[in-house]
């Protein structure tokens, strides 16, 4: 069998006395799109920082492709080809969606804050900035101000910026919150498109968005993963039904 691409085993964060993520095991394939699904309070966000090392976990591992990510720094499992976007909106209002976009194939490549003369020459760089504005759609917005785009073409931005580096593994974390029904099919597929061939971890509240994109699904409740599996089998599971499927299914309609 091949190395999965993300490894958990034993995963444990307590915050005080309070035991928030109680012992996960997951293991997620290459080219795998995997949405992590619970109510709210669950922690789903916590496992999403303890993955990217925002947090330390109280006991357990984290391996990425094998490799055990124990005692690195965020940026360090960057370089290693795993790159999040965060719920909040993450870019530079005021810089243009090109610059945005450039700045973050700029971090990937490990440039600091200067060389901007050396940037203006760089077509490689350039040519990399415009192929991930074509890929996300924003090709016409590129000399906009990020600010003045219209929401969900900012987290399109953000997609790009998350995709920049050319990881091989992205996480997304609600990618869709806030958004109308044709800005969710809209970024549903745009999420697809870049993911092609990528390991896709989420966290994702809209059930069509779930159901429309993960090969499996994972249910977390309460800091345990209750079920696993393909979306048809995690959706008729009775555990999941009770715990949170039941409920969230019926706030879709
Ligand atoms: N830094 C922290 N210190 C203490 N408690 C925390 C901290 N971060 C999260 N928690 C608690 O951990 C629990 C899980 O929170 P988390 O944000 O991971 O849940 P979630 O599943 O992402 O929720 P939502 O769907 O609402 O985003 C909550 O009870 C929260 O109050």
């Amino acid at each position: 069998m091949s190395v999965p691409a993300l490894e958990l085993n034993g995963l444990k964060k307590n915050f005080g006395k309070a035991e928030i993520i109680r012992g996960i095991d997951l293991s997620i394939g290459k080219a795998e799109r995997h949405a992590i699904i619970g109510p709210n309070g669950a922690g789903k966000s916590t496992l999403f920082n303890l993955i990217t090392a925002r947090f330390p976990p109280s006991a357990g591992t984290v391996k990425l492709h094998g490799e055990d990510l124990t005692g690195l720094q965020p940026f360090e499992i960057n370089r290693r080809g795993l790159s999040r976007s965060f719920q909040i909106t993450n870019i530079f209002p005021k810089m243009t969606v090109f610059e945005n976009v450039r700045c973050a194939l700029l971090w990937a490549q490990g440039y600091k804050y200067s060389f901007w003369n050396f940037v203006n020459r760089s077509r490689k760089l350039t040519e990399g900035t415009e192929a991930i504005l074509e890929q996300i759609n924003l090709a016409n917005r590129r000399d906009l101000p990020a600010g003045t785009l219209s929401y969900a073409e900012q987290r399109a931005l953000e997609i790009g910026i998350t995709i920049a580096g050319g990881a091989n593994v992205i996480m997304l974390d609600e990618p869709t919150a806030g958004m109308s029904h044709s800005e969710t099919d809209y970024i549903t597929d745009l999420i697809l498109k870049v993911t092609e061939g990528k390991t896709l971890i989420m966290v994702e509240h809209d059930m069509g968005v779930v159901f429309g994109l993960a090969d499996r699904i994972s249910v977390l409740v309460y800091g345990e993963i209750i079920a696993t599996g393909a979306p048809e089998a995690v959706r008729a599971d009775p555990k999941v039904q009770e715990a949170y499927l039941g409920a969230a299914l019926e706030a879709e309609h």
